[in-house]
């Protein structure tokens, strides 16, 4: 074989990152979709996003079988708190109990193959949830933590303007990534941590202490989540642009080791040319 020829499973393209998509009525239909920062978050990681409508057990697997990473985004539905054994504290808020349906499942076993995770907001909440953690479904009602909502009625440019500092961790993914003590990032969620998943390290802590970004200390790949949006003007973002780039990186690997695994064996004794 010439040493110079492409390897077997072909040249490398793009990793592909699974985006899950939400549910939403628009009119008289229900659609699916996806915020188009998320999207294009993925492609300055350097991935090729595959938004995913919803899926089947037996879909996941298909799925999780192509794909490179995961990037679970932000929205404003609430993970269903049926998921951590409460009832619905207010039902004036949205819920999307169909991408519950197959995020929560989707999650752990894209981390038992160390497939490489990134999650957003909703998509933080609903990696702890899907670990065994739980959520205050009202940050701001409860005794000693702020309110880290957005501001209502504000443009975007108000609505994702920082709001407060995070102060990293030490010796976490973050720290080793950034190497900031503490930075300024938006808000604009009303469910928080309230019982860390057991396996998950802390990663960033508001002022109040509320966790805003932890990793998956059990996974052998990639994760970072976050309570804050990163992909919010992510291009201008030193802070955005080092995460994401990590993220790119670590589905390039993983996605050099699928091809590495699943390339047949060489016979080299039956080639002539060897
Ligand atoms: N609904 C949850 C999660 C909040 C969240 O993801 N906000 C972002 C919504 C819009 C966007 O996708 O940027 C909560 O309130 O905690």
């Amino acid at each position: 074989m010439h040493r110079d020829a492409p390897s077997a499973a072909g040249p490398a393209g793009k990793p592909i990152v699974l985006v899950p998509a939400c549910n939403r009525q628009v009119g008289e239909h229900p659609f699916h979709i996806a915020g188009k920062k998320y999207v294009d978050a993925v492609r300055l990681a350097g991935c090729l996003p595959l938004v995913v409508p919803s899926a089947s057990p037996e879909e996941i697997d298909e799925l999780l079988a192509i794909a490179h990473g995961v990037l679970l985004t932000g929205s404003p539905s609430n993970v269903h708190p049926s998921h951590f054994d409460e009832d619905v504290h207010n039902p004036a808020l949205p819920l999307d109990p169909d991408r519950d349906a197959w995020t929560l499942p989707l999650i752990p076993r894209a981390l038992r193959m160390g497939m490489p995770l990134f999650a957003i907001c909703r998509g933080f909440q609903e990696a702890n949830v899907a670990l065994g953690g739980s959520l205050h479904q009202a940050v701001q009602e409860q005794s000693g933590l702020n309110d880290h909502r957005a501001p209502e009625g504000q443009p975007p440019e108000i609505a994702y303007a920082e709001q407060h500092e995070v102060h990293v961790m030490p010796g976490g993914v973050l720290e080793g990534l950034l190497g900031h003590e503490h930075f300024r990032v938006n808000s604009l969620h009303g469910q928080g941590v309230k019982t860390l998943a057991p396996g998950l390290r802390v990663e960033a802590v508001a002022p109040d202490g509320l966790v805003e970004a932890f990793s998956v200390e059990a996974s052998r790949g990639f994760s970072l989540c976050l309570q804050w949006h990163p992909e919010w003007q992510a291009a201008s973002n030193p802070v955005s642009m080092k995460m994401l780039k990590a993220f790119g990186e670590a589905c390039a690997a993983f996605r050099d080791y699928r091809n590495e695994i699943r390339q047949p064996r060489h016979d080299f004794k039956s080639d002539p040319e060897t």
